[in-house]
């Protein structure tokens, strides 16, 4: 069975370890040490003080459920140590150099880095983009001004509009997804980000146009209960993308 090392003991550490299916979790990091001991009663993993340790642990992959800070300092330090990275925090890649840096070295070393399709459908097929031409791709999230953490929000309002590697600057913890979509397609997404009031929902609509003829998907999530800013699907994804790893069969471009 393959063996993972948690590093965010938050809001999707804890969904995962509440449901991980073919995977057995053995150790925890979390930056605040008291979230990784209390999810250590929840499972058989033992919790570490610091990250070294965390990472000298014997187990296969590590998966980072914490932070794009998180992904930037320690993924060059988890490949170096012979295992393999699942990266939730997906912005971290919107960094052109860095992400160059960290494939050439997973290149080197022969590991792998898995980014799950999280708080979206649909970028199973968006990679045709990188064998053929895609003229339009947009997405548009819509979020309670509570996920945004906005106080003070009457009406449905515009946060931003302009390209994913810009955006993900400003809401680190919101926007992930269009840097997920830029890496599937391999191009520049433009991305609107609104504050409505009036959802209840995290809300993704993907707009997408090239060679294949269009698509549009709207994803309308459910936020998580301790993370509101992030949708539950988000969580689901990286225990499914664990739980099919150790099969045989995979389906899905
Ligand atoms: N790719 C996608 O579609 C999605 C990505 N995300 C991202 O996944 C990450 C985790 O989300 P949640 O669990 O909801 O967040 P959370 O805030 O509930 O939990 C994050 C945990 O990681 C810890 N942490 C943060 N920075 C750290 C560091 N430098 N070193 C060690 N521990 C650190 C925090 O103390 C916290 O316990 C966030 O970056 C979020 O933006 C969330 C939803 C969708
Ligand atoms: O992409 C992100 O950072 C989080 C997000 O929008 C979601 O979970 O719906």
């Amino acid at each position: 069975m393959l063996t993972i090392g948690l590093l965010g003991c938050g809001n999707i550490g804890n969904i995962i370890i509440k449901n991980h299916v073919g995977v057995d979790i053995v150790a925890l990091f979390d930056q605040m040490p008291g979230r990784a001991e209390e999810a250590g009663k929840l499972c058989d993993a033992k919790a570490f003080g610091n990250i070294e340790d965390f990472l000298n642990e014997d187990y296969d992959i590590v998966v980072e459920a914490a932070s794009i800070d998180a992904a930037q300092k320690y993924a060059a330090s988890v490949l170096e140590h012979g295992k393999d990275l699942v990266v939730m925090s997906v912005g971290v890649f919107a960094d052109e150099l860095f992400r160059q840096e960290i494939t050439d070295l997973a290149s080197s070393l022969g590991q792998k880095i898995y980014i799950p399709s999280g708080a979206i459908f649909g970028l199973d097929n968006l990679k045709i983009g990188q064998v053929s031409g895609i003229t339009r791709l947009l997405l548009r999230t819509t979020k309670n001004p509570r996920s945004l953490n906005i106080e003070e929000c009457a009406e449905r309002t515009c946060l931003f509009s302009g390209m994913a590697n810009e955006c993900i600057r400003h809401y680190p913890k919101n926007t992930n997804v269009s840097v997920a979509l830029e890496l599937a397609a391999g191009r520049d997404v433009e991305v609107e980000l609104w504050a409505d009031p009036s959802v209840d929902r995290n809300v993704h609509e993907i707009f997408i146009e090239g060679d294949f003829g269009e698509a549009t998907i709207t994803v309308k999530n459910l936020p998580s209960p301790d993370n509101p800013a992030t949708s539950y699907l988000a969580a689901l994804s990286i225990v499914t993308l664990l739980k099919n790893l150790g099969e045989p069969m995979r389906v899905g471009t």
